[in-house]
């Protein structure tokens, strides 16, 4: 049996000790940071990660200002109120829920965002940032998952590390943080050729894919960490309603990983605290505070 990963609780420690910096940056540098969160459309389970990361902000003591546009709301329209809040010096963070109805190129929205503001990470200036390690705004998921993975293992230095799927917001910043930290890195995908036996050579195994119970407990290197990015909700059988389980078949992965990460109450709860870190350091960049 392995080690229970807990991204909650790691989460709850980072909230709070960010709870007490946010207060001292209010009593002695006047500063509240504030982080506008963007939502277009009625998806609802968009809404519902938007709903759990404004009341995360209220925990901490950000302000937060939702704007909840129309899903009929044009590219030209979401520009401009992106542009209002860039020229905005109460807002230090902006983040763009995604996706995005059709009609609106993400591209385009994320690359109008002001880098510094760039909570999420994902403009292009701070994809490359990251990917020469000058590090500004680094994305929340990966960095979350990251922190797990150095308070599990301490030094990463020379550890084998698989990354499976390479999206912009979860595999390919990873594998770029892994690196920087001296892991052997391979990507793989869906093209992947023999994919077990590649994650078979795995020390670090990272699920992010999107597949329910997609990686297989025979995958997994015995004593192996796995950090599960998967977040997929499956109608269970026997339970008779929607569950959420991982990328990674967990009951069969728990008897040969040394280290993993549940679904829910892994990675999950990281990506929120995470954003709260990048909207306090937003804070202090644009406050010119170390
Ligand atoms: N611009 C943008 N930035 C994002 O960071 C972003 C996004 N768009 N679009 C959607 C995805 C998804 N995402 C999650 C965050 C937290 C949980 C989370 O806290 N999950 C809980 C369970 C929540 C539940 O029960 O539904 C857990 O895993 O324990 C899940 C998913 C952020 N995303």
């Amino acid at each position: 049996m392995s080690k229970l990963i807990d991204g909650k609780a790691f989460a709850d420690r980072l909230c709070d000790k960010l709870a007490d910096e946010v207060a001292s940056l209010k009593q002695d540098k006047q500063l509240s940071p504030c982080i506008a969160v963007v939502l277009v459309g009625e998806d609802p389970a968009s809404a519902t990660y938007v709903g759990a990361k404004v009341r995360r902000c209220a925990q901490l003591g950000i302000d937060s200002r939702s704007h909840h546009l129309d899903d009929t709301t044009s590219e030209a329209e979401l520009l401009s109120l992106i542009d209002d809040l860039n020229n905005d010096p109460e807002v230090h963070g902006i983040l763009v829920q995604l996706p995005v109805p059709k009609q609106i190129n993400s591209d385009a929205v994320i690359n109008a965002i002001s880098p510094d503001k760039d909570v999420d990470g994902f403009h292009i200036s701070n994809v490359g940032a990251l990917s020469v390690g000058q590090n500004n705004m680094v994305p929340c998921t990966p960095l979350g998952s990251l922190m797990l993975l150095q308070d599990e293992l301490g030094d990463l230095s020379g550890k084998n590390a698989v990354v499976v799927g390479r999206s912009n917001i979860v595999g390919k910043p990873m594998a770029a943080l892994l690196l920087q930290q001296s892991c052997t890195v391979t990507i793989a995908h869906s093209r992947t050729q023999d994919l077990p036996e590649v994650c078979r050579g795995a020390d670090i195994l990272v699920a992010a894919v999107g597949i329910p119970h997609f990686i297989q407990g025979d995958w997994i290197k015995p004593g192996a960490t796995v950090i599960d990015v998967g977040i997929n909700r499956i109608y269970d059988e026997a339970l008779e309603k929607n569950r959420l389980v991982g990328d990674v078949d967990f009951d069969a992965a728990k008897e040969v990983a040394g280290a993993i990460t549940p679904v829910p109450g892994g990675v999950g709860p990281m990506t929120i605290a995470c954003l709260m870190y990048n909207t306090v350091r937003a804070a202090k960049n644009q406050a010119g505070i170390a």
